[in-house]
Parts: C-alpha cells; sequence; structure tokens
C-alpha cells in the first residue's frame, strides 16, 4: 500500500465534476482524483480501483447517493464517503452520516474547508490502513519477500526480527528512523526498505553531514529563477527526480535547525516548494532517515526539533553494533573472502579456523567498515591459500594497548622499593617532567597542589 490518495467523484454534472476535481488538484495536490459521471458505473470503478475516498453527489438517475453509499460501506468499508451535494437538509444529513458517511457538505460551501476534510479523510484511511497492514504482517512471523534482505547477511536473531518490522512498515506513508554506530549496516537496510517498497522506482541517498540550510533546500527541493525578460529557468531537486521512489537522508543529526523546519513541512503536509517558487508540488516518495547519533540528547541540548523527532520515530530501527553480533562474525568474514577475491581477481583463501576465537574479544569500533577493510586486506596479502590474519592481529594489538594500565608497564627490582621510596621517585620524576612547576606535576600525580607541596617540605 501506497499513501492513500486515489479519490472517486460522483456526479451526474459533468461540469461540476470538472471544475471540483480541478479545484481538488490545486488543493489537495497529492491527491489522485478520477471522476465518474453515471451513477451505474460506480460499483464497476470500485471494483477496478482501490478508492480512499469517494465524493458523492446525492440526486442522480438511475441510482440515488443514499443507495451508493450503502453500497460503498459494505462492499468496500475501507472506503470513506463525503456527500457533496445540493440537497441542503438537516435530515438528509444525519441519515447519511449514521449510515456511515464521513461528512456532508453543500455545493455553495466554502470549497477550502472541503479540500481540508478530504485531506483529513485521506490522512484517516492512510492511517487506518497501515495500521491493519503492520498488525497482520508482523504477526505473521514470515519474511514474504526475503530476497530484499539478500545483501544483508545474519543470523542473529534480533537482526532477523528487525527485517520482519522493516517488511511490515515499508509501506507505511510515514517516515522511517534508522540508527547504529558507523558501519552496522544502516544503507544496506535503506536499500532493503526500497525494495521492498517502491524497487521500480529510483532510490536516492543524500549524506546530511555538514550540509548547510541554504544547500539542503536546492538538494533536495530544487530551484526555480525567473530572469528579467521572463523566462524561468528550473533546476530539479531530489524531491523531483525521486517521484514515487524511496529518499534516504544519511545522518539526519546533522542537519541544521532551520531545514529541520522545512523538512517537517515536507512530512507534514506532503508537499514542497523549491527555492524560488510559491507554488507547491506533491511528495510521493517514501523518507528514510539515518543517524549514528542520540538524536533525543541532540534535542535535550537544543540541536533536534521535537516534532521532526517524533514524527520520524514513527517506525524505527536500531542496528546493533557488530561487538553485539558475534554469531554472524565467521559468516561475514567469509562473505567478505569472497567479495575481495572477485574484486582482485584472485582465488579465495580459506579463513584459518581459530580466528574467530582470537577475535571474541575484539570491539571492532568501526564495526563492518573495518571488518570489509580488515578482510580485503588480509586477501590482498594472502598466498591463494590461507587469508593473512596480520590486519586483524595488528588492530588487536593496537586494541589492547589501549586497554593497558599504568601499572602494567612498571617493573620491579628483585628487591622491593619501600612506599617512601617510589613516592619520592614519583615526585622526582613529576618536577623534573614540568620544570619544577608544582601545579603542573601535582595534576600529573593525582593530587592537590597543596598536598605537593607538603610531601616535599615534609622531604626536605
Ligand atoms: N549484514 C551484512 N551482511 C553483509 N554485508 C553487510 C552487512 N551489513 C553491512 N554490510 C556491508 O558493510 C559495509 C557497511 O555497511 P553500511 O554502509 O550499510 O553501514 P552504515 O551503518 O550505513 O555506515 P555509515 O554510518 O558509515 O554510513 C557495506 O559495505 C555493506 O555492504
Amino acid at each position: 500500500m501506497k499513501l492513500a490518495r486515489n479519490i472517486l467523484l460522483v456526479d451526474d454534472e459533468p461540469s461540476w465534476l470538472r471544475s471540483l476535481a480541478i479545484t481538488l488538484n490545486r488543493l489537495v495536490p497529492e491527491a489522485k482524483i478520477d471522476t465518474c459521471v453515471d451513477s451505474r458505473q460506480v460499483d464497476n470503478r470500485l471494483a477496478l480501483n482501490d478508492y480512499a475516498l469517494v465524493l458523492l453527489d446525492l440526486t442522480m438517475p438511475f441510482h440515488s447517493g443514499e443507495t451508493l453509499l450503502e453500497m460503498i460501506r459494505s462492499k468496500s468499508p475501507k472506503t470513506r464517503v463525503i456527500i457533496v451535494t445540493g440537497v441542503n437538509e438537516v435530515d438528509t444529513a444525519v441519515r447519511c452520516i449514521k449510515n456511515g458517511a464521513y461528512d456532508y457538505f453543500i455545493k455553495t460551501d466554502n470549497v477550502d474547508d472541503l479540500a481540508r476534510t478530504v485531506r483529513r479523510a485521506l490522512e484517516v484511511v492512510g492511517l487506518e490502513r497501515n495500521y491493519l497492514m503492520i498488525k497482520e504482517r508482523f504477526l505473521s512471523r514470515i519474511l514474504h519477500q526475503p530476497q530484499a534482505f539478500n545483501n544483508i547477511l545474519t543470523c542473529e536473531p534480533a537482526l532477523l526480527d528487525q527485517f520482519r518490522y522493516l517488511e511490515a512498515v515499508a509501506m507505511s506513508p510515514e517516515p522511517i528512523l534508522i540508527s547504529g554506530e558507523s558501519g552496522t549496516g544502516k544503507d544496506e537496510f535503506a536499500k532493503s526498505c526500497h525494495q521492498l517498497s517502491c524497487a521500480d522506482s529510483p532510490f536516492i541517498n543524500i549524506n546530511l553531514a555538514g550540509i548547510n540550510t541554504h544547500a539542503f533546500e536546492l538538494q533536495v527541493f530544487g530551484q526555480m529563477t525567473t530572469h528579467d525578460d521572463g523566462e524561468v529557468c528550473a533546476k530539479a531537486g531530489a524531491l523531483h527526480h525521486v517521484k514515487d521512489g524511496l529518499l534516504y537522508l544519511n545522518e539526519i543529526g546533522s542537519l541544521p535547525l532551520a531545514a529541520q523546519a522545512k523538512l517537517i513541512d515536507v512530512i507534514e503536509h506532503k508537499q514542497y516548494y523549491p527555492v524560488g517558487s510559491d507554488r507547491p508540488y506533491p511528495v510521493n516518495c517514501k523518507i528514510i532517515a539515518s543517524t549514528q547519533d542520540d538524536l533525543l540528547s541532540l534535542n535535550r541540548k537544543g540541536k533536534f526539533r521535537s516534532d521532526l523527532l517524533y514524527r520520524l520515530k514513527s517506525h524505527k530501527i536500531n542496528l546493533p553494533p557488530l561487538r553485539e553480533r558475534k554469531l554472524d562474525l565467521s559468516m561475514l568474514i567469509n562473505h567478505f573472502i569472497n567479495l575481495a577475491a572477485n574484486e582482485m581477481g584472485l582465488a579465495a583463501p580459506q579463513q584459518p579456523i581459530n580466528l574467530t576465537s582470537q577475535l571474541a574479544d575484539y570491539d571492532f569500533p568501526g564495526n563492518l567498515h573495518e571488518l570489509k577493510g580488515m578482510v580485503f586486506d588480509g586477501v590482498s596479502r594472502s598466498d591463494g591459500i590461507q587469508l593473512n590474519i596480520t590486519p586483524f592481529m595488528e588492530a588487536i594489538n593496537e586494541g589492547n594497548i589501549g586497554a593497558i594500565k599504568p601499572q602494567d608497564l612498571i617493573s620491579f627490582p628483585r628487591e622491593l622499593p619501600t612506599l617512601a621510596e617510589v613516592s619520592q621517585a614519583l615526585i622526582d620524576e613529576a618536577m623534573s617532567r614540568t620544570a619544577n612547576n608544582q601545579t603542573a606535576a601535582a595534576r600529573m600525580l593525582g593530587i592537590s597542589q597543596s598536598a605537593l607541596s607538603r610531601r616535599i617540605t615534609k622531604e626536605k
């Protein structure tokens, strides 16, 4: 399911139908509008199309609006009906609402009010359908399109759960937020979502790290420039190019506050204005954002808007770091060995049997980026038979140096010095390293300057 936006206008007056379609196209640009002038065709049109909303006249030849209302409510209960009629009778209006109409408008009513109601009804239908679909899919616990996850190898139950969740929410009109450290597979998840929701449409990835508001607007919204001679030059942005595909906004935590306000407008109103234009254009794409930052803590520091945070969090995927996915290690190493060997035109070397146990305590701060780099390095240095493990050992050793405590580096003579001697030696060393600056020496030794001064005086 995409956004609920298909509307059928039913009225026996062709000129009214035409003008209503034009007005709604202008005021609710995200809607896709069909018209039907013959009440006998309504049943057929509903069977062929999945309409979110029907705007229905009451008095028509062949079938009255009230008969059609009853038929639509029983045959297409997920379709909402708004009565738009010249009949200004309270009794009729009450009867229609009781029989399931979403709202009732008189043709002379303000058309802006009608447009607002149409937009609200589309949102209600979208949310209802979305909720039902997520519930059905998530409860089934079966992956319907496992091929969408072909590039994400895992046997970790926590990640397999995320596959099911992504499949359930991929068609939702709400945005998805993917969070996780660098290299945990956020881009791969966004690509899987593209496969699941709109594989035949474009996938556009925009990295927001370091972007300013103007650059964001130009890149995402595009620009219209009117020259002095009246000629208009248009430079399309990502929202135009992506059409009904997927827009992936990478590093959303880096977006400046002013640009966040523009983005929330896009998500809320499903429309955007190119720079220099006051004409709204509809947004038809799916939006995924990703972050390495803790957006809640950025929000507390006033660097991330609450409204954007809560809209993005409607569907949230959190990817665990590689250090919490050690079950996957061996499989990922083999996968990257094959990738590397393929790319370098070499025979794929074997993974040493004990490699993963040697890596058991290594944290992989760079996650899969780091593992991939190590394996590629190991393949390029290998003899074609066994993977060269030098890059892994270098990383483990570098990691261990960081973990060494100062006391591990001290070596003692056979006969131990007294505490007083060690204390004096430490003070002398600190004073000599700091050119007799007591404040700096005290900081080095972890005591106050007055405490150091007392000790020095006592020694004298
Ligand atoms: N489960 C996986 N199986 C196989 N390859 C993977 C898996 N997850 C990620 N990769 C690969 O690891 C590398 C890093 O993944 P990816 O770029 O998706 O991470 P990221 O979280 O988006 O990183 P960054 O925050 O730096 O953009 C990529 O080459 C990707 O193809």
